[in-house]
């Protein structure tokens, strides 16, 4: 077992990663104060991995509330969040109930969110099972659900108490959610870490196919780069907003889309691309490295071309973000591989990256 730890002034806590975490109950022990554990999960993954969960929390005899989500992203909505909160006052959870988000990113978000809201605030501990969550979603501490209007708009920021993420679980993973974990893969590396960067280009085949050593390798070092730019700046002062590289275009793709017609991962692969063509459009960097970067996303079998929206639609779906000031748009921009910067960024520039990079007849689903 590796274990990266997230060093908060307030609030210190350990990322546990490696094959078979789900079984150990001694991971869970110390985080189970009170007489209650509410676990909350989806339809798909409740028979695949809720049996084994319990069993391993048996041991410590405390009341088990199941909570079962419908699956996807259209869910990460008010709708499921109050179906959370009748489920837990059904159930009388009380102020000591830990929850435990067993899933990927929208089951961790949502219980997250569900966990600061309860009571005013109870624990909750992340079981990421999806590459993307175990990377990124289950790390730092944003919570929150989609609306209609924008993605993540409503949210809290909320630590867990502990992410112990099972690599095993990724056996199970479908191959299109595989890839949408290498999204943020990436940017970590492209943000961060030249050298990563570098070290996912060379394995990005072991990483395509699901190689548990190179997986393992990915996730430790992936959380690392999080965990330090979310303990340096909690709630995105400043340097965690680079964490948002790609994001911006990403999630008016998703939101432009509907939510779940492209992953959040296809949406952010494909806008690190327009990010990149941005940055180099304004001068930032050449076109070696924007081609560095399309081509890896690329190989990631990620889309590298955005579907047709429409300029003006793009534009206002951007400005439903919140790095957004005065409705004017800031950025995520490469200054090279490895360093990021935030910058807003005019209209008229913005429009010349989306007219470079939408494919007018572009299918709406990229694995389609
Ligand atoms: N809070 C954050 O910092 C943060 C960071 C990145 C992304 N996110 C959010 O995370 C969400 C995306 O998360 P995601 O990519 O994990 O998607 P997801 O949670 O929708 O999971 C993807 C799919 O895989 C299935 N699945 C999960 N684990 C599985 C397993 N082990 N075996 C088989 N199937 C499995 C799920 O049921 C689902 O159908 C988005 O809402 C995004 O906004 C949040
Ligand atoms: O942890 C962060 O900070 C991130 O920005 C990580 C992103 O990958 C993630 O998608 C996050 O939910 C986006 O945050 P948002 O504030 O733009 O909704
Ligand atoms: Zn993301």
């Amino acid at each position: 077992m590796l274990t990266v730890n997230v060093n908060f002034v307030s609030h210190a806590y350990p990322i546990h990663i490696g094959a078979g975490l789900l079984d150990r109950t001694e991971l869970f022990a110390p985080y189970l104060k009170g007489s209650s554990v509410a676990l909350i999960t989806n339809a798909t993954l409740e028979p695949l991995y809720a049996a084994r969960l319990k069993a391993a929390l048996a041991p410590l005899g405390k009341e088990l509330i199941q909570i079962v989500l419908p699956d996807g992203e259209a869910y990460k909505n008010w709708e499921t969040l109050n179906f959370i909160f009748t489920k837990l006052l059904e159930a009388h959870a009380d102020r000591k109930t830990t929850l435990i988000a067993l899933g990927g990113g929208v089951v961790g978000d949502i219980t997250g969110f569900a966990a600061a809201c309860y009571m005013r605030g109870v624990p909750f501990i992340q079981v990421p099972t999806t590459l993307l969550a175990q990377v990124d979603s289950s790390v730092g501490g944003k919570t929150g659900i989609n609306h209609p209007l924008g993605k993540n708009m409503i949210g809290a920021f909320h630590q867990p108490q502990v992410v112990i993420a099972d690599t095993a679980l990724l056996r199970t993973l479908p191959l299109r959610e595989l890839a949408a974990g290498l999204a943020e893969i990436i940017k970590a590396g492209a943000i961060a870490d030249a050298g990563f960067f570098d070290w996912i280009e060379t394995n990005i085949d072991a990483l395509n196919r699901g190689d548990e050593a190179a997986t393992a390798e990915a996730v430790h070092r992936a959380c690392g780069i999080k965990a330090q730019v979310v303990a340096a700046d909690e709630r995105e002062q400043g340097v965690r907003a680079l964490l948002n590289f790609g994001h911006t275009f990403g999630h008016a793709i998703e939101a432009g889309l509907g939510y779940g017609a492209w992953l959040h991962g296809e949406a952010v692969g494909c806008g690190m691309v327009m990010a990149a063509t941005l940055s180099q459009q304004l001068g930032l960097i050449d076109s070696v490295t924007q081609a560095r970067l399309k081509q890896l996303i690329a190989a990631a079998h990620l889309p590298t071309q955005a579907p047709p929206l429409g300029n003006e639609r793009y534009l206002d779906l951007m400005r439903v973000d919140k790095k957004a000031e005065a409705g004017q748009i800031n950025c995520i921009l490469l200054k090279r591989l490895g360093a990021a910067l935030v910058e807003r960024v005019a209209d008229h520039n913005l429009c010349a990256a989306l007219t470079a990079s939408v494919q007018p007849d572009a299918v709406v689903k990229p694995n389609a």
